[in-house]
């Protein structure tokens, strides 16, 4: 009988809702082997905390768990962490977990990893500039250009530029970047989610699609040469359309896929639709990487309301990827 897939589950900022959320992960559908990376005192003690059962095993890659176990491979806070107080001493745990997923699921160990949110914040507060997974795991794995996309409501949200700040956009949406994100994501949309022939909205950037030039010459200078030179190539793009038109529903169902500018552009139409449910997966790495569609949720860190269904999303769509990761089929 073949082994199970073994999934690493980076358990996030400490301080926030992370740690509660992994301690359910037994509650998840699936049949892969979980692992989760985190300080196993920190989950012992927030499993206390909420009166959850919990039994861990430190996790060894040769040891099959016994039933009910939480297996966990332990990597130490710098400091002990109390839930909703953000600390910068861990900023550097929070990374030192997604190393250890990372180099897992590069030498083959791990099918894929799943990340727990982390803050962004206090990780630069603790002298560590970063923006994001996204941006980290290209970094990491030394991948020239990934692409976020969240799943959810129906909907495939994948963005041209990701954690800039808005002034920065334009600036950012290059030729090249748009002509390589779109190339990124139609490869996966063939190679990860099966679809042969995949079609693709993309949005302007502009009110209206700057209106013939009149509201903003992008469309017509960078994104409309992309689309024609690969639509020659054979893909299948609508657009550019008006951003504020292109989710309704009869536009969303002439397509799989929409490719937004900027972050809040795509991202809250589709968490509007499916917040709590939704899935960040990572396109263009060598490796399978999916998220949670939420944060830290400070507030919540530590009542036991925070809703783990993003992240029992996230698990089963890893799961999807890594078997087709493992196995590429034809696409459909
Ligand atoms: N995947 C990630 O690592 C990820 C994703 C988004 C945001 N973030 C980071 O999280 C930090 C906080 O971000 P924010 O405040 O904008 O967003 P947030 O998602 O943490 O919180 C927004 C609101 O949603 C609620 N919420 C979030 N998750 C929930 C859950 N599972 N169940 C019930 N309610 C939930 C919160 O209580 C809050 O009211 C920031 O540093 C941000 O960059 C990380
Ligand atoms: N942009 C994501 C969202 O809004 O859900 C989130 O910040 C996480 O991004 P990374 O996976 O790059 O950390």
């Amino acid at each position: 009988m073949s082994r199970p897939p073994v999934i690493a589950i980076t358990a996030g900022e400490p301080a926030g809702i992370g740690p509660e959320l992994v301690l359910r992960l037994a509650e998840a559908p699936g049949a892969s082997r979980r692992v989760v990376i985190a300080d196993r005192t920190l989950l012992a003690e927030r499993a206390r905390l909420l009166g959850l059962p919990l039994t861990l095993a430190d996790y060894r890659r040769e040891a099959a768990p016994a039933p009910g176990t939480l297996e966990v491979l332990h990597v130490p806070l710098a400091a002990p962490s109390r839930p909703g107080v953000l600390d910068a001493a861990n900023g550097r745990y929070v990374l030192a977990t997604l190393v250890a997923a990372i180099a897992g699921c590069m030498a083959g160990e791990f099918a894929a990893m799943v990340t727990a949110p982390v803050h962004k914040g206090v990780i630069n507060d603790a002298g560590v500039p970063f923006s994001g997974h996204t941006e980290y795991l290209a970094e990491q794995t030394h991948t020239p250009r990934v692409v976020m996309m969240l799943v959810g409501g129906g909907m495939r949200v994948a963005l041209a530029t990701t954690h800039l700040p808005l002034r920065a956009v334009p600036d950012a949406l290059t030729p090249a970047l748009l002509s390589e994100v779109l190339q990124i994501l139609h490869a996966d949309l063939v190679g990860k989610f099966g679809i042969a022939a995949p079609r693709i909205l993309v949005a302007g950037l502009n009110p209206h699609a700057g209106e013939g030039g009149h509201l903003g010459r992008e469309e017509i200078e960078v994104i409309e040469p992309v689309l024609a030179t690969l639509r020659a190539g054979g893909m299948h793009l609508i657009g550019p359309l008006p951003a504020d038109t292109l989710f309704n529903p009869d536009k969303l169902a002439q397509a799989d896929a929409v490719l937004a500018m900027y972050h809040d552009q795509g991202l809250p139409v589709l968490k509007h639709a499916s917040f709590g449910q939704g899935v960040n997966v990572t396109l263009g790495l060598p490796i399978v990487r999916t998220s949670v569609d939420h944060g830290t949720a400070l507030d919540l860190a530590g009542s036991g309301r925070a809703d783990p269904g993003s992240l029992f999303e996230a698990l089963a769509l890893a799961e999807t990827l890594a078997a087709r990761h493992a196995a590429p089929g034809p696409a459909r």
